[in-house]
């Protein structure tokens, strides 16, 4: 039988997932850091990002209906909140648009989910799925991919900022406050399992669900590469250049 691990083992075995698996490591990152793609691609990630973002709330609602303490509850309606958004509050979905609007495809288009990739879908909902099907715990350990994320998110703000003149400030003002959300939720999220995983099967059942998590974010960009990067397949249905982008005031 499998022996327990030590808290601060456990942990270790957390972030070491992390290092070795999460999407700051995938070609499609990469060059969107790195300035390598076009106006194009860079439209195709954020149609297709906004997928996950329209869902993120959606999991979390989840997760909410299964707490069963306020404090908990409390804790985590506040992502619910940060996503949609509250009165004179604008929320991360509102904020993505703003990034979608900013490389000029046209809200309602976006907002149809219409021409995303099936990889995205896929993953998207299958992580949905996963928090609804798995136990608590499994459920918060599959959050806990924000553990790396603001990292990955000053580089890609950076690296965006510097590379496309078609890139603003004001367009990725979604990612001003998330490092600090992040953090602040994943801080949580990791006393949680630290906590309340107290058998060997348990343990190895939250370091599963941020391996799946990772896969989760792996497999959307997989999809984005494989259909706009290389080899460049456009599955039929997908977005192509040039389709639902902002009337730019009759200039058509
Ligand atoms: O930009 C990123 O690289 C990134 C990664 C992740 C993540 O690790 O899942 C999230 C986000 N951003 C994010 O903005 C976000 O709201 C979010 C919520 C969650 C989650 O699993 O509950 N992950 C992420």
């Amino acid at each position: 039988m499998k022996a327990m691990m030590g808290r601060e083992d456990f942990e270790a075995g957390l972030r070491q997932i992390g290092a070795e698996r999460y999407h700051h490591l995938h070609p499609f990152q990469q060059r969107l850091q790195n300035g390598d793609l076009s106006k194009t691609q860079v439209q195709a990630w954020a149609l297709n990002r906004y997928y996950y973002q329209s869902q993120i709330p959606v999991k979390d609602a989840y997760i909410l209906a299964r707490l069963r303490t306020p404090e908990l509850r409390r804790e985590w309606r506040q992502r619910i909140i940060d996503h949609d958004g509250e009165e004179g509050q604008r929320g991360g979905i509102e904020k993505w648009i703003a990034l979608t609007d900013g490389v000029g495809l046209d809200r309602a288009y976006v907002e149809s989910g219409v021409g995303i990739l099936a990889g995205t879908r896929f993953a998207v909902d299958a992580y949905v799925h996963f928090v609804q099907e798995r136990t608590l715990l499994e459920a918060i350990a599959s959050s806990l991919t924000e553990l790396f994320s603001p990292t990955v998110i000053g580089t890609r703000v950076r690296g965006m900022l510097e590379h496309y003149d078609f890139i603003s400030k004001e367009t990725l003002a979604y990612f001003d406050k998330r490092p600090v959300q992040a953090k602040r939720d994943s801080d949580f999220a990791l006393a949680y399992c630290l906590d309340n995983a107290r058998r060997p099967e348990e343990q190895t059942a939250v370091l599963d669900a941020l391996r799946f998590k990772c896969q989760v974010l792996w497999a959307q960009l997989d999809a984005l590469h494989f259909a706009y990067v290389e080899p460049g397949m456009i599955p039929p249905d997908a977005w192509r250049t040039g389709e639902g982008l902002r009337d730019e005031g009759g200039a058509a």
